[in-house]
């Protein structure tokens, strides 16, 4: 018993005690189909194999099942519900997808009321695609003749308010905006196209389809068809179901912008692995993500996908806590760690005291955890030779320069009482962890040759505890950020061999992290093993536009040795154009910021808690919260490092740095000037260091790209004095005045004008 993607797709439109009627009715058909309180009734002969049946969950709303398998197979194709239900569910076209194999429904009659009612005499808007093309790019063939007869763009939008089949939707979103075909059936098409030759009369075929099915039919999951219910917890995309579900020789990966579900695919793979797992006890999956905020949020979100029994087999921690569990549970003498801030500052200190003042703290912290830690320089002379691809071009005499820096900085620590840093526990921690893989290995292969009856007595290996590798599969989220000392401890936490890791993460999103090329880690992925995913499912088109914008032109990597770029990468929703405000100074902004919040709160009727405020640093944090709390009475949130505590109705104002992996209804990103964004303390390298200037643009683009991209409907953005070099050549010109606004008190700042988006 199953609920189809549209019949989802219906219930998100109606209110939620039809979506409680249809929850209920799945249970009891699925407890007995030969219940008679459920009122079946046949409607029609969907095909050689199918019948279509209508059924009353309530007064109110009725469905429309699809039934196979001699009445076995029973699904939901989709629900209506006021006093015509029945005309309007017994006039839908069902029929089988030829090139995905989908079960998929359309309203013609609706479809065509909706394009007849605005038809006027200009060229038809697909007139450029012949019906083969359509059809062959996957379009629902029963749309063809609606779609002919669709002129404008009004239409157009019209039509995509209706629930049409995704991979429909989809491709023609993409032939709007006049993708060649050619593109469009490789980055969507292919992704959707059946395994197999589809018989579009086969329909207990059809229905079987991962395309046709939801996720899992698990009681939890049919439990929670009420009003929290969201779609990617039970409808994977084709290319999500591959990935959560793949059987990979060794090691996986998952790249793709942001949105576009990797973090969703990584739950759906805890649990895929989790199901295959022998029964037990032991935790035997980790999943693991950059910070602890980031790991708090994966676990709830595991938690909602498969409850506590999921749970109950999986670690859900940040990669530092389980570094320093590890260098924990080793009992040697550890320090108390220093938070990342307490870090920097020692750099600073140790710059004084050596009068090495030409390198500055950001650059040595860097240096020390993508070079030194990394390539574990124990001494100089490996530090001296060492390769440093991707960091700023030195000379012998500046490395000489920074290893007296790096003894002074590790001097410092060791001072009673001792201190440690979090990048120094992740180092120790992946040696620990080496060793103990090593020995579980040597045992491995004594317990082996023990069975084959050989002389063991001189063996070491032996004596002592049996040694078993911390996890069997290691899912990772973020990873883009990951340190080589982290990627070493995963890498000897898991036995190398089928599915050992798998990874998803987005190089464009760096914001932390260096460059770290996986098979240098021992971590190898290969052909198939490595997808990217390119539909958004948080932002709209508008302001993927704009984010897009950001970073067009910068090359990134794909977390190895290759190249990443987000061809192909789109969103199916639309929406406002990104607003660009300027005002002549802070203050204006601050409390045009403040008056939009409100007026979002009193138009739109958004809750406080769903909007943010990003900024470019901790100190800004405070002056936006002052102005907020004080003269607007909004109340506010910081957006801290652990993330937002309490569930409180309030505006969650944070750095940029704060955004990451989060997603908010409409996010104000503020402060956006040149001098500002990039920080005008870049300009020092601009000559001098030109490397380190590239660097440093680009980390700066990347942090603007990923707190632009948390935005779900709106986007707005706002500066004092000049616009920043990363925003439109034309941005100060055509963005709204925050004077006007401040002035008039009221709209322009609705949803009317556009800027320069
Ligand atoms: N198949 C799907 N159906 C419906 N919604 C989906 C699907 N996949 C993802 N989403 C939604 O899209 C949004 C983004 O998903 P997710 O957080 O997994 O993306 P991400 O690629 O990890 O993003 P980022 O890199 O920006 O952190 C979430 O709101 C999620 O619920």
């Amino acid at each position: 018993m199953q609920v189809g993607r549209q019949a989802h797709g219906d219930l998100e439109r109606r209110d939620g005690a039809v979506a409680d009627a249809v929850g209920d009715f799945v249970h009891r058909l699925r407890a007995d189909r030969t219940n008679r309180a459920l009122r079946l009734s046949p409607l029609r002969e969907a095909g050689d194999n199918g019948d279509l049946y209508l059924a009353h969950p309530d007064a109110r709303c009725m469905v429309l099942l699809l039934s196979t398998d001699g009445g076995d197979e029973m699904r939901v194709l989709a629900v209506r519900d006021g006093p015509r239900a029945r005309d309007e569910l017994a006039r839908l076209t069902v029929e089988i997808n030829p090139v995905s194999g989908a079960v998929e429904v359309v309203d013609q009659s609706e479809a065509d009321a909706t394009v007849v009612s605005l038809r006027d005499r200009a060229t038809p808007l697909f007139a450029r695609y012949d019906d083969r093309t359509l059809l062959d790019l996957g379009v629902v063939p029963s749309l063809l003749p609606t779609l002919r007869e669709v002129t404008s763009q009004e239409q157009f939008e019209k039509l995509l308010t209706h629930n049409l089949p995704e991979l429909t939707r989809d491709v023609l979103l993409a032939l709007r905006d006049r993708a060649d075909p050619e593109e469009v059936r490789r980055h969507i098409t292919d992704k959707w196209r059946a395994d197999e030759q589809v018989d579009p009369r086969d329909w207990a075929r059809a229905a079987r389809r991962a395309v046709s099915q939801a996720e899992t039919d698990d009681d939890a999951v049919l439990g929670a068809l009420g009003r929290s219910f969201d779609a990617w917890r039970l409808f994977l995309h084709p290319e999500q179901h591959r990935l959560a579900t793949g059987d990979f020789k060794g090691s996986a990966k998952v790249t793709g912008g942001p949105g576009t579900g990797k973090t969703v695919v990584a739950l759906h793979r805890v649990r895929h692995l989790v199901d295959r797992l022998p029964p037990g006890h032991s935790r035997a999956v980790l999943l693991t993500t950059y910070n602890t905020n980031l790991a708090r949020e994966l676990e709830q979100r595991l938690r909602q996908l498969g409850g506590d029994g999921l749970l109950r087999r999986v670690d859900v921690k940040s990669v530092d806590a389980l570094a320093l569990e590890i260098v924990q549970e080793s009992r040697r003498e550890l320090g108390r760690p220093l938070d990342d801030d307490a870090a920097m500052n020692l750099w600073h200190t140790v710059r004084v005291e050596t009068g090495l003042l030409a390198y500055d703290a950001d650059f040595l912290d860097a240096e020390f955890k993508h070079v030194v830690l990394a390539n574990r320089c124990g001494a100089w002379d490996t530090y001296r030779r060492v390769g440093r691809s991707g960091r700023p071009r030195i000379s012998t005499a500046q490395r000489h320069d920074v290893w007296q820096l790096v003894q002074a900085y590790k001097a410092h620590l060791d001072v009673a009482p001792r201190r440690t840093t979090y990048a120094l526990i992740a180092d120790r921690a992946a040696e620990l962890e080496q060793h103990r893989m090593a020995r579980t290995e040597e045992q491995a292969r004594y317990k082996e040759e023990e069975q084959q009856g050989r002389d063991l007595v001189h063996r070491e290996a032996g004596s002592g505890m049996w040694l078993r590798p911390r996890y069997q599969h290691i899912v990772v989220d973020e990873a883009q950020d990951l340190s080589a000392s982290h990627w070493r401890m995963l890498r000897a936490m898991v036995r190398r061999g089928p599915n050992d890791l798998f990874l998803a993460g987005d190089a464009h999103q760096r914001i932390y992290g260096s460059r770290v090329v996986l098979s240098h880690q021992g971590i190898e992925i290969r052909g198939r093993a490595s997808r990217r995913l390119t539909l958004n499912y948080r932002t709209t088109r508008q302001i993927l536009g704009s984010a897009n914008r950001l970073i067009r032109g910068a090359p990134f990597d794909d977390l190895d040795t290759g190249t990443d770029t987000l061809d192909g990468y789109r969103s199916v929703l639309t929406g406002l154009t990104p607003q660009f405000w300027r005002a002549p100074d802070r203050l204006t902004e601050m409390r045009a910021v403040a008056t939009l919040i409100k007026e979002r709160r009193e138009l739109h009727g958004t809750a406080y808690s769903a909007m943010a405020v990003s900024v470019p640093d901790a100190g800004a944090a405070q002056e936006f919260a002052n102005v907020l709390l004080r003269e607007f009475d909004l109340p506010v949130v910081e957006l801290g490092r652990d993330g937002v505590r309490s569930d409180a109705d309030a505006v969650r104002i944070g750095t940029m740095h704060r955004f990451k992996g989060l997603e908010f209804q409409r996010v104000f990103l503020t402060s956006v000037g040149e001098g500002q964004v990039p920080h005008q303390r870049i300009e020092q390298y601009r000559d001098a260091d030109p490397d380190r200037y590239r660097q440093e643009e680009q980390r700066a683009r990347s942090l603007v790209f990923v707190a632009a991209t948390r935005a779900r409907d709106e986007l707005v953005v706002t500066w004092s004095g000049r616009a920043s070099r990363f925003l439109p050549p034309d941005a100060d010109r055509t963005a709204h005045r925050a004077t006007d606004l401040l002035r008039q008190e009221g709209p322009p700042s609705g949803s009317s004008g556009s800027a320069a988006a």
